[in-house]
């Protein structure tokens, strides 16, 4: 049987070559039919992640979904000479075409923030925002694999979970947060810092998304480091748990991280379809139902497949600053899941 390669998106990127003429090669005859929905599509990560998506040659049909905005994002992106067919949605009325038949919906909707604001400040607005777009999945595509951005992770993942629930149409195997940017922030932090190539590097990042929930993982990094010391990985620990907060200082009131997330949404999007097209062993980080630890949604490195979730991995081997740092995150993570929960079941 005659076989294609399909770059993976990372690795085209990395090599710098994510051109239109190197994704075309893979064309859709080998690959299936898949369509990805971005609610949020004419916002700050929306845009790029829209760019990114239509570089991806495993997509044959992009519907970019905002309030307002997105037939200008669409008519745009819709030029690139690749593979996706683009389309633009805008407002309540055009909500449902955006999401039937949608493989993954990827949402980015919602406000972001300031400077001296937590991410837990932003649950208020964001809550309802992410409510009444699960609610129109349930409607609209129940089956699809839903990759969730928006703010507050920690909470926003668990109400998604609820508006399944009550709609009859959860299935915890299809619903991710999406906390790939820690992953991406651990590997530039810590190939920096030990002076080696980032492009090999790994770091498992477990938890959740906010603040010292953020559990990077560096006793597990590869390549090992030995020059590194405890006050070392104390401060990238640090580091990578306040990247959000790094940027949304350095942007000054003029939101948070947008093109790093873009690229961190695109590389788990990826790998959802790849795992939905059956490439083996696909394993990304991401905030899931688990029973790993004692609390219902937890990230760690989940296995993709078919089915979305095939499995999620254990933690592995913890040293000690990470098993204190496992045991400071959960009454604060547990708290965020709790309010997201209880939000969903009064509203
Ligand atoms: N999971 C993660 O690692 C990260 C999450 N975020 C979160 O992503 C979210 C979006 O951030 P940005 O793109 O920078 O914000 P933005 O304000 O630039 O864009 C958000 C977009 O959502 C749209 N929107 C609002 N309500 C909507 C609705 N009901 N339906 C569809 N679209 C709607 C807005 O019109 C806007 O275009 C924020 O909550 C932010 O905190 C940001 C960075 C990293
Ligand atoms: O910090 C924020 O508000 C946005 C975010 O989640 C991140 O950059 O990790």
């Amino acid at each position: 049987m005659r076989r294609f390669v399909i770059r993976s998106l990372e690795s085209a990127v990395r090599r710098g070559d994510a051109s239109a003429s190197s994704c075309r090669r893979f064309s859709s005859d080998s690959t299936p039919e898949r369509k990805v929905a971005i609610l949020g599509a004419a916002g700050g990560i929306g845009q790029p992640l829209a760019l990114l998506m239509k570089l991806n040659p495993l997509v044959s049909s992009l519907a970019l979904y905002d309030i307002a905005g997105t037939p200008g994002v669409a008519a745009d992106v819709s030029h690139i000479n690749t593979r996706a067919e683009v389309a633009g949605y805008a407002g309540d009325e055009q909500l449902g075409k955006a999401l039937e038949g949608s493989d993954v919906v990827i949402i980015p909707a919602g406000v972001p923030r300031k400077p001296g604001m937590t991410r837990d400040d932003l649950f208020n607005i964001n809550a309802g925002i992410v409510k009444s777009l699960c609610t129109a999945i349930s409607k609209y595509c129940p089956n699809a694999v839903v990759n969730m951005i928006s703010n507050p992770v920690n909470s926003t993942v668990p109400i998604a979970s609820e508006v399944f629930k009550k709609a009859g149409t959860y299935n915890e195997r299809r619903l991710f947060g999406v906390t790939t940017l820690d992953v991406v922030r651990a590997k530039t932090f810590y190939a920096g810092k030990a002076k080696v190539p980032v492009a090999g590097v790994n770091v498992p990042v477990v938890g959740g998304h906010a603040g010292i929930t953020i559990l990077p993982l560096f006793s597990q990094a590869t390549p090992a480091s030995n020059d590194l010391s405890d006050e070392d990985i104390k401060a990238l620990t640090k580091r990578t748990q306040d990247g959000g907060t790094e940027v949304v200082e350095a942007k000054a009131g003029k939101g948070s991280a947008t093109l790093s997330m873009a690229y961190a949404g695109a590389i788990f999007a990826d790998a959802c379809l790849k795992g939905l097209n059956g490439v083996p062993d696909v394993v990304e980080c991401s905030f899931v139902q688990s029973s790993i630890t004692e609390l219902p949604f937890f990230a760690s490195k989940v296995r993709l497949g078919k089915n979305g979730v095939e499995e999620v991995l254990g933690l592995g081997p913890l040293s000690d600053f990470e098993k204190e740092g496992l045991e400071k995150l959960k009454p604060e993570l547990k708290a965020s899941i709790e309010k997201g929960i209880k939000f969903a079941q009064e509203n």
